[in-house]
């Protein structure tokens, strides 16, 4: 028998009725009365319920009648002592005008169900049962123990259907029916003991409370399921990661076929432009150190050699780090609450400057922050306001309390854009330096760009050897910063070593040297980014490239160490950054050419991220 989950195990009073009113019909009791067997009578009973629109089972019907009885017969054994024990059987009058015709005759059938002892659940012998239990006393004994004694509970263990599954409740022994051979009746029989003081409602409670248990366990099971199912998918993806990794390395091995480092040829597209940064070719990967983490392995060297590699799309390279900035990108679930993603801060924003502040907030929304908050100074507010519902923007960056006023969001947040659209009076660049410190404290990524950039020009100090500041200069800012910090001239000539140089005399600090080509470097690996563009050099495509770069630094920098496989999370990110800069951009130019304008790109940023990262 199958339990439909659909219908209710509680009887209610109407239901109730009408199944007294078709079960005590003189037909059915006749029926019941001349049948030792009397599952047809039931099938009956409840497709007469069926039409009056009561959905229950034959057994469903049975059991019911059963458990009617029992009360109806404790009650009246009850009623012969105090007069007001029938209160006790809500439905005791209709079983009385049903039953008062039957019970001289059940009590005859007593001695022939003693005799018989069939296993059938018929409806003779259950009233036996049934009046012997309302004999029974407070210690649980029976008075009629010569009479053998079926439980009144289906032969078969009751599935319960879960989410259409279905499943049994763990302990289906106390469910099972007893039926003791006639030659072992007088003896006590425990199982029914146990029972016997129990009423129905009290098993019915059991049993639910089993079928809950049974329905947790499937849950639990399915969970377990569900994460070995996550575990094997994640197994499989680095099986592929690595074997395009090994793929790229034998690729890199056929095009360099020498590794020494000097004097050389180098592959075309790993130009090498300056002997004393000499290029290192990686050394094969083995089992403890895969090729990936060979190739983006630190030199103790501050002034070594940087290991170099040249990426565009679509080149195997280029398909070793891609997979591994999407490892630091949170997947899309519903089990996250907002913000989780990402809460990024920009800091900038002024009476001249509006547009670079909302490009870049703007961008790490897109991108996939959760929340993108703006700390601009009062009179640029309601213009950035006014671009977007979207960005929370806050009037105090030139507010008596600047610092203090933003320093009260900084747990809030995952990452900080400093200098889009900051300007440089020397108020805004003091706070600006203030929030740095102190978001430094924190451990909070920091990416610093435009204006931010002069602030550091001017004190290195502030940022230097932070490893979580990254900095994205045009070359305009890096020749500033680079002047600053070794007090000569640039050599122009090879821009990678001067990055290089610039990156180990800020601590290693993560540097995109924007332009042509992205130059990404922590003074020890490099990357560079050429991937097609844009032909616009309109303004406002490197707040495009902060913005994003504050989201992926958050992912990078919060995803478990092995996701980027022993590379620093700032190159990954930087390079997850640019690379999709570089994709929006060249998008955006292919629709809209000569009028391409930042807008048009940020636009594109959706598609652009799915194309490299989801794809
Ligand atoms: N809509 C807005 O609100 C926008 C606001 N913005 C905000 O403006 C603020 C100031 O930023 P900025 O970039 O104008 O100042 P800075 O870096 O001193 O450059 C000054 C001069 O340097 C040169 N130069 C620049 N790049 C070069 C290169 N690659 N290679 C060679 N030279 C290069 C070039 O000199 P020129 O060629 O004109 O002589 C340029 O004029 C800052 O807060 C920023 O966020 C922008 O984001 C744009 C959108
Ligand atoms: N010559 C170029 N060809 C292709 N892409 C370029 C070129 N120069 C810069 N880019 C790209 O444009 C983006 C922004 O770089 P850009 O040098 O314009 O920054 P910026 O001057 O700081 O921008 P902003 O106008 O926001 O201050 C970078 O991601 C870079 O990859």
């Amino acid at each position: 028998m199958l339990v439909n989950a659909t219908r209710g195990f509680l009887w209610s009073d109407m239901e109730t009725r009408a199944l007294l009113n078709i079960w005590g019909e003189h037909d059915v009791q006749t029926a019941l009365d001349g049948n030792f067997r009397n599952s047809h009578v039931y099938r009956d009973v409840a497709n007469r319920l069926c039409e009056l629109g009561f959905d229950r089972t034959p057994d469903q019907c049975r059991i019911r009648v059963k458990s009617l009885k029992r009360q109806y017969f404790q009650a009246k054994e009850g009623s012969r002592k105090n007069g007001q024990y029938h209160k006790m059987c809500k439905f005791y009058d209709e079983m009385e005008r049903i039953l008062s015709n039957r019970s001289l005759l059940e009590r005859q059938d007593i001695d022939s169900v003693a005799v018989g002892g069939d296993e059938t659940m018929d409806e003779d012998a259950e009233s036996t049962e049934l009046l012997q239990e309302a004999h029974m006393d407070g210690s649980g004994e029976c008075s009629f123990m010569e009479h053998p004694v079926k439980t009144e509970y289906p032969s078969c263990p009751i599935p319960v259907t879960v989410g259409g599954m279905s499943s049994f409740p763990t302990k289906q022994s106390s469910l099972t029916k007893t039926n003791p051979p006639a030659a072992t009746s007088s003896r006590p029989r425990r199982s029914k003991k146990r029972f016997a003081n129990m009423s129905l409602e009290k098993l019915m409670e059991k049993f639910l409370e089993q079928s809950m248990e049974a329905e947790d366990n499937f849950y639990r099971l399915e969970e377990q399921r569900l994460q070995a199912e996550d575990k094997r998918r994640e197994e499989e993806h680095s099986r592929e990661l690595q074997m395009l990794q090994m793929l790229g390395q034998i690729f890199t091995g056929i095009s360099t076929p020498s590794p020494a480092p000097q004097a050389t040829p180098q592959p075309s597209c790993i130009p090498q432009t300056n002997p004393t940064v000499p290029l290192t070719r990686p050394p094969c990967g083995n089992r403890n150190h895969p090729p990936a983490l060979t190739e983006f392995a630190s030199h103790s060297q501050p002034a070594g050699p940087v290991i170099e590699r040249s990426f565009s799309l679509g080149t195997t390279a280029m398909d070793s780090v891609i997979p591994l900035v999407r490892k630091t990108i949170p997947p899309l679930t519903s089990k996250k609450h907002k913000g989780q993603d990402g809460r990024i801060g920009i800091i900038g924003g002024c009476q001249e400057y509006t547009g670079a502040p909302f490009f870049a907030a703007i961008s790490a929304l897109k991108v996939g922050a959760d929340l993108s908050h703006v700390f601009c100074t009062k009179d640029a507010a309601p213009v950035i306001k006014s671009y977007s519902p979207e960005l929370i923007v806050h009037p105090v960056l030139d507010g008596p309390n600047a610092v203090e006023e933003i320093e009260k969001w900084l747990p809030r947040l995952h990452s900080l854009v400093v200098g889009p659209g900051l300007g440089r009076e020397e108020m805004l660049l003091k706070n600006a330096k203030e929030i740095i410190e102190r978001s430094k404290l924190r451990g909070i990524p920091i990416i610093i760009d435009a204006d931010g950039l002069w602030l550091v020009a001017k004190e290195p100090s502030v940022i230097q050897g932070y490893q979580r500041g990254i900095l994205t200069p045009n070359f305009m800012e890096f020749t500033r910063l680079y002047e600053a910090m070794h007090h000569e001239p640039l050599d122009s000539t090879d821009h990678k070593r001067s990055a290089q140089q610039l990156s180990i005399a800020m601590g290693h600090l993560t540097l995109v040297l924007k332009g042509e080509e992205d130059i990404i470097t922590d003074g020890k690996n490099m990357l560079t980014c050429n991937q097609e563009g844009s032909g616009r050099r309109c303004g406002g495509q490197g707040d495009l490239l902060s913005g994003s770069l504050g989201v992926f630094a958050h992912w990078a920098f919060s995803s478990p160490p092995d996701a980027a496989k022993g590379m620093n999370p700032s190159l990954v990110a930087a390079f997850g950054a640019t690379s999709l800069t570089r994709q929006c951009n060249r998008q955006a130019f292919h629709k809209h050419s000569r009028s391409t304008t930042t807008s048009d790109m940020i636009q594109e940023i959706s598609s652009a991220f799915k194309k490299l990262f989801e794809s």
